[in-house]
């Protein structure tokens, strides 16, 4: 195995010195583990600029809520290192949850605005548990680029802004969403699915497509979304936390016919599956 997997932060930052040392890259590519080609997308995209690619994966406490699925989240970290091995990744950060909040932690972060509305509703500190453990994770590796998914869409919005706001020295990159042939996007809670779940779980993905070629040609959107969540709620997804049109960059509700980029958005729960995805709308009039 050409991977080395590492657990605390004395080590990580061990290795990273002597990269640094070297002259070397470095991109760093947080995970909560239980990967998948779409983790490994962006390994790839982090490849294409860095010479050297740390992984990390921690199931962070701090971003979840005392109703979800933290201790049911899918730890498969034996599994997750033969597939960054393969994936040609040079390190794996996997820190227990002591060394990450050691006894005394006592420091919160919170981003306005952009976290009041969509996951930010629906999950309640989410994204103040994500910010803490992304800090310090950038903190920790210090790396030049830091990659991160546009799955969650608003979590990467939310990501450039406290890196802007605090100085952090990292170019932040997103990469696009990476589908199953038949369109779902890939997540590591698509494993809490039934097969017959599996198959319902494709209507997210067709709704999006379809609301986004008929917003991009001009259609008001209104009507869209209200069928959109007919569509939805008769497969079977109950709650709907939300389906909505917003601004591409700083997440503003749009309304009635899009003259600019936006992106539509969707998460709804299917059994135990709390699913989220989303696509860019692009106005057929415009250039951008
Ligand atoms: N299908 C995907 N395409 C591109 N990036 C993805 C995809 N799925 C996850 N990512 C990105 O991988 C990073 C780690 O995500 P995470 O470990 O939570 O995986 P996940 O599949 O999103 O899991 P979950 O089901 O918990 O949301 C995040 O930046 C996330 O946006
Ligand atoms: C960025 C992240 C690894 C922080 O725990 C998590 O929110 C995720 O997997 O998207
Ligand atoms: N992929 C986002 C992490 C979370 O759902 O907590």
């Amino acid at each position: 195995m050409n991977l080395t997997t590492v657990h605390t932060v004395a080590d990580l930052r061990a290795r990273v010195s002597r990269w640094r040392a070297e002259g070397l890259k470095v991109a760093l590519v947080p995970t909560m583990g239980a990967l998948h080609e779409g983790h490994i997308s962006l390994t790839k995209l982090a490849r294409t600029q860095a010479d050297r690619v740390i992984v990390s994966v921690f199931v962070n406490p701090t971003q979840f809520g005392p109703t979800e699925d933290f201790a049911a989240y899918p730890r498969t970290l034996p599994a997750d290192q033969k597939i960054l091995d393969a994936a040609g990744v040079e390190l794996c950060f996997a820190p227990s949850v002591e060394e990450m909040y050691p006894s005394g932690f006592a420091t919160r972060l919170h981003i306005d605005n952009l976290t009041d509305m969509l996951c930010g509703a629906a999950r309640p500190g989410h994204f103040d548990g994500m910010a803490q453990i992304v800090t310090k994770l950038l903190l920790q590796a210090m790396p030049d680029y830091a990659l991160f998914g546009e799955k969650d869409y608003q979590q990467l919005m939310v990501i450039k802004r406290f890196v802007t706001d605090l100085n952090i020295p990292v170019s932040i990159i997103g990469g696009p969403i990476h589908r199953e042939a038949d369109g779902l996007a890939m997540s590591s809670r698509n494993r809490y699915l039934s097969p017959e779940e599996r198959e319902t779980a494709t209507t997210l993905s067709r709704v999006l497509s379809s609301i986004t070629d008929r917003a991009s040609r001009g259609d008001a959107i209104e009507p869209l979304l209200e069928t959109g969540r007919q569509q939805i709620a008769s497969a079977g997804f109950s709650p709907i936390d939300y389906l909505e049109i917003r601004d591409a960059e700083n997440l503003e509700l749009m309304h009635g016919v899009i003259d600019r980029p936006a992106r539509v958005f969707v998460a709804a729960r299917l059994g135990k599956a709390r699913l989220i995805d989303n696509m860019a709308i692009i106005p057929a009039n415009s250039d951008a």
